[in-house]
C-alpha cells in the first residue's frame, strides 16, 4: 500500500529490488512505451526503486540500433517524464537499454532475444529474473506468450512475470480463450493484468485513508449512505483511435475494466488492514454480489449514448459520427450510465450510480458518497436550503477529499451547502504506470486485476453487449461539451437523486 500523499509514514514498498532483473519490453517503439513506460522506469530509477543492476531489452520490428533506441528513450524522458531529467546518472540509466529488432510472429526472433537476454544477464551478473511487458496489440499476446514458452525465453532459473495490457479480450469467450493461452506458459500468480485505474494513487490509498481516519471510517455505515456515485468523465473525443474504439465503445473501453474496478475498490470496505489476497478475494465477492442488469431493468437502469456535435471550452467540436475513421452510421456508445446494486449485507438497497463518457464538459474521475437526511430529527424543523451531506473523493486529475455540509446563512433562516476540501496540492504525483511497474517488480499483484475479477466483469457485461448488439436499448445523444444525456439525469431523478 502506498502512502504517497496523505501520511508522513514511509512507503512500505519503498525498498529497492535487491536482486537484478531484466525488463523485456514488447512494443518498445510504440506510443505507450514512449509516453508512459520509459518515463515510469526513469522515475523509479531516480527514486532508487530500480535494482542496482538491471537490463531493459526493447523489442519491435522497426530496425533501431542500441544507440538510436537509447536516443528515443532519452527523447521520451525529456518530453514526458514528470521529473526533470537529471544529467547526472542519465547516461548510466540509458546504458541499461538494449534493442533487438524482433518480429513476434517469427520463431527465429525468440532465439535472438534469448541470446541477448542471457548475454546481458552474464555481463551484469544478474539472476534470470525476467519481467515481460506486452505493450502490443491484443492480437499478438497469444503468439508472444506461446513462443516465449516454446523458445525457452520464459523458462528461467529466477522468477518470471508477465504484464498484459488492456484490453483483455473483447467479450467473455475471447477473454477466457486468451486466459487459457496465457496459462499454458504462466501461472496465475505470474500474470499481471494492468488496469491503470488501480495504479492511481488515490485508488491505491483508499483503504489506508479510511483506516487512518476514524471519521471517514465511521461514515461507512449502511444506515447513513443514501447512494454512491462513480464518475469518469473525459473531455477528449475518440481522437485517432476509431479503429479500436468504434468496436469497443465505452462499455468495453471503460466500464468492463476501470469502472467495475472502481466499484470493487469502493465497495470493499475492509474493517482492518488487509493482506493482498484478502483484498482480491473480497473484490471477487463484490463482483459475485453485483446484480446483473437484465430483462426490463435494461430499459430502466442503463443509459447508452453517443456524442453529437457541440461546444467544448468555446470551440465547436464534431459529432462522434463525423470524427476521422468513424462510420457515419456508427451505433457505438461513447457514454454509459447505470444504476447498480450490490446484493450483500452492507450494500443491500444502496444504489451505486456509475457514468463515464467522452467529450463531456470536464475531465474528472471521482467517487461521491451521498448521505441520507435524518427525517426523524428534522420532522418539525425543516429550514430552507438544505442539501445532502457529501463525501467526495477526487481521484484525478487532482486528488482531494471534500465534505459538503449545510452551513447556516446568518442573515436569514436558511441553510446553504458549503464544501471543505483537503488536498496536499502535490503537483508531482507518481504516475499510475510507475506505481504498477514497481509493484510488479516486487511481485505484489494487489493492484492488478486477477483472472476471477476479469472473468466476473466480462460475465456481468456480456448480457449488455448482447442487448446492444440486438438493439434492445436506445442509443441516445448528448451534445459534446455537455454534462451528458438528459436520460442519465432522469435515471437518478427517478430515485429522487442528482448526479454530483
Ligand atoms: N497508448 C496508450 O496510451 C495506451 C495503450 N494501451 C495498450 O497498450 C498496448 C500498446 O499500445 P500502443 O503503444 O498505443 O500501440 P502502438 O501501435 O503505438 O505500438 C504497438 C507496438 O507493437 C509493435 N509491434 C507491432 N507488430 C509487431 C510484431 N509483429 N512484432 C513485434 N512488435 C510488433 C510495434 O512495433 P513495430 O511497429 O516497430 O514492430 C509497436 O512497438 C495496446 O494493447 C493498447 O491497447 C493501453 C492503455 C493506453
Ligand atoms: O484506458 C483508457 O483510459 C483512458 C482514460 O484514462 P485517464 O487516466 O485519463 O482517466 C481513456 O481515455 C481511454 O479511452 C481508455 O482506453
Amino acid at each position: 500500500m502506498q502512502f504517497n500523499n496523505f501520511s508522513s509514514q514511509p512507503e512500505e514498498h519503498s525498498e529497492r529490488n535487491a536482486q537484478g532483473m531484466t525488463v523485456v519490453l514488447f512494443g518498445a517503439t510504440g506510443d505507450l512505451a514512449k509516453r508512459k513506460l520509459f518515463p515510469a522506469l526513469y522515475n523509479l530509477y531516480l527514486e532508487n526503486k530500480m535494482p542496482e543492476a538491471f537490463s531493459v531489452v526493447g523489442l519491435g520490428r522497426t530496425p533501431y540500433t542500441d544507440d538510436v533506441f537509447q536516443t528515443k528513450v532519452e527523447q521520451s524522458l525529456r518530453t514526458y517524464s514528470r521529473r526533470t531529467v537529471e544529467e547526472e546518472g542519465l547516461h548510466q540509466f540509458l546504458s541499461s537499454f538494449r534493442y533487438c529488432t524482433f518480429d513476434a510472429t517469427e520463431t527465429t526472433s525468440y532465439v535472438k532475444l534469448n541470446g541477448l537476454i542471457e548475454q546481458r544477464e552474464q555481463e551484469l551478473e544478474i539472476p534470470e529474473n525476467r519481467l515481460f511487458y506486452l505493450s502490443v496489440a491484443p492480437g499478438l499476446i497469444d503468439v508472444i506468450t506461446s513462443n516465449l514458452n516454446t523458445s525457452g525465453v520464459s523458462q528461467t532459473s529466477g522468477w518470471k512475470r508477465l504484464i498484459v495490457e488492456k484490453p483483455f479480450g473483447s467479450d467473455l469467450a475471447s477473454a477466457r480463450e486468451l486466459n487459457q493461452k496465457l496459462r499454458i506458459a504462466f501461472h496465475e500468480d505470474e500474470i499481471y493484468r494492468i488496469d491503470h485505474y488501480l495504479g492511481k494513487p488515490m485508488v491505491q490509498n483508499l483503504e489506508t485513508l479510511i483506516l487512518v481516519n476514524p471519521v471517514l471510517d465511521s461514515l461507512f455505515n449502511h444506515e447513513l449512505i443514501a447512494n454512491v456515485q462513480i464518475t469518469a468523465s473525459e473531455t477528449v473525443g475518440v481522437e485517432t483511435r476509431a479503429a479500436y474504439y468504434d468496436h469497443a465503445g465505452a462499455i468495453r473501453d471503460m466500464v468492463q475494466n476501470h469502472m467495475l474496478q472502481l466499484v470493487m475498490m469502493t465497495a470493499l470496505h475492509l474493517p482492518k488492514k488487509a493482506q493482498p489476497e484478502e483484498i482480491r478475494s473480497k473484490k471477487v465477492e463484490i463482483m459475485e454480489a453485483l446484480r446483473p442488469i437484465q430483462g426490463e431493468n435494461l430499459q430502466t437502469d442503463l443509459i447508452r449514448a453517443q456524442y453529437g456535435e457541440g461546444d467544448l471550452f468555446g470551440i465547436d467540436v464534431p459529432a462522434y459520427r463525423e470524427e476521422p475513421g468513424v462510420p457515419h452510421s456508427s451505433m457505438n456508445d461513447t457514454y454509459i450510465a447505470a444504476r447498480l446494486f450490490i446484493d450483500n449485507e452492507f450494500w443491500k438497497g444502496i444504489p451505486f450510480y456509475i457514468r463515464t463518457g467522452k467529450r463531456l464538459d470536464k475531465k474528472s474521475t471521482r467517487i461521491v458518497f451521498e448521505f441520507k437526511e435524518r427525517p426523524a430529527q428534522l420532522e418539525d424543523y425543516r429550514p430552507e436550503g438544505l442539501a445532502p451531506n457529501l463525501l467526495i473523493l477526487e481521484i484525478s486529475p487532482n486528488e482531494s477529499i471534500s465534505l459538503q455540509v449545510n452551513m447556516k446563512d446568518p442573515s436569514a433562516n436558511k441553510f446553504k451547502p458549503s464544501t471543505i476540501t483537503f488536498t496536499t496540492n502535490s503537483s508531482n504525483q507518481p504516475e499510475a504506470y510507475e506505481l504498477l511497474l514497481h509493484d510488479a517488480m516486487l511481485g505484489n499483484a494487489t493492484f492488478f486485476a486477477n483472472w476471477k475479477e476479469v472473468e466476473l466483469s466480462w460475465q456481468w457485461i456480456q448480457p449488455l453487449l448482447e442487448a446492444f448488439e440486438e438493439n434492445q436499448l436506445p442509443l441516445v445523444t448528448y451534445a459534446a461539451g455537455s454534462t451528458g444525456p438528459k436520460e442519465a439525469k432522469q435515471l437518478l431523478a427517478n430515485d429522487h437523486a442528482n448526479w454530483w
